[in-house]
């Protein structure tokens, strides 16, 4: 059989663009949980979602911070002193269909974000690997530890701390990537 340069050429390129962990649709076992205030982490998760042909779940608060940031963050702040964490929309992703969980948020007063520990706080991993992921401005500090100490049965990964300047700067995509090649496991839900 006669294959034309154009067609071998456009196979090829589209076999190298083709993410390695992007599975047929219903065999989707990758799933993106983010919190995101200000959209940077919501970024990245768009980014894990599309790289890795996983499905995405977006945290979403009962009762949303306000949009001025000097009050969410008094708020916040007064979260984490007292835990009386928010309450979240109804209605959490079932874990069952997945066998490796993304979970990202903005580090806040150098820690968990609020909403993300409610997350946590009703999640059990069910011994399933976690990969955190996070973005933030000066340093991650304590994110990894107290994720690690509260994300419940979980088999945890390295993970993924992108500062909001990498995001803002486009300069994200390249980190992301060799996170996920160095951190995943390759070759699709048989090796989850
Ligand atoms: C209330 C508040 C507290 C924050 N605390 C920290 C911090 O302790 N350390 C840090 O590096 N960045 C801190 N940041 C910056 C965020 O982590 C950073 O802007 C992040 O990229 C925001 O993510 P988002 O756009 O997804 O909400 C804080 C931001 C806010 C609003």
């Amino acid at each position: 059989m006669h294959l034309s340069r154009r067609t071998v050429l456009t196979s090829m390129v589209a076999a190298a663009a083709a993410p390695r962990w992007s599975f047929a649709a219903d065999e989707r076992r990758i799933l993106v949980v983010y919190y995101s205030y200000t959209g940077h982490t919501g970024a990245v998760a768009e980014k894990l979602r599309a790289l890795l042909g996983a499905d995405l779940f977006e945290i979403q608060m009962r009762d949303p911070y306000p949009l001025d940031m000097q009050r969410a963050a008094e708020q916040s702040k007064y979260e984490l002193e007292t835990g009386e964490l928010p309450p979240l929309f109804d209605g959490l992703p079932n874990l069952s269909k997945y066998d490796l969980i993304l979970v990202g948020g903005p580090v806040w007063w150098n820690t968990i974000t609020p909403p993300v520990m409610s997350f946590l706080e009703h999640t059990d991993f069910g011994g399933r690997k976690v990969a955190p992921f996070a973005t933030y401005v000066l340093e991650p500090a304590h994110y990894e530890r107290n994720f690690a100490a509260q994300a419940r049965s979980a088999s945890l990964l390295s993970s993924l701390m992108i500062s909001e300047f990498e995001v803002t700067e486009r300069l994200a995509d390249k980190a992301i990537a060799s996170w996920a090649l160095k951190n995943l496991p390759k070759d699709g839900p048989q090796a989850l």
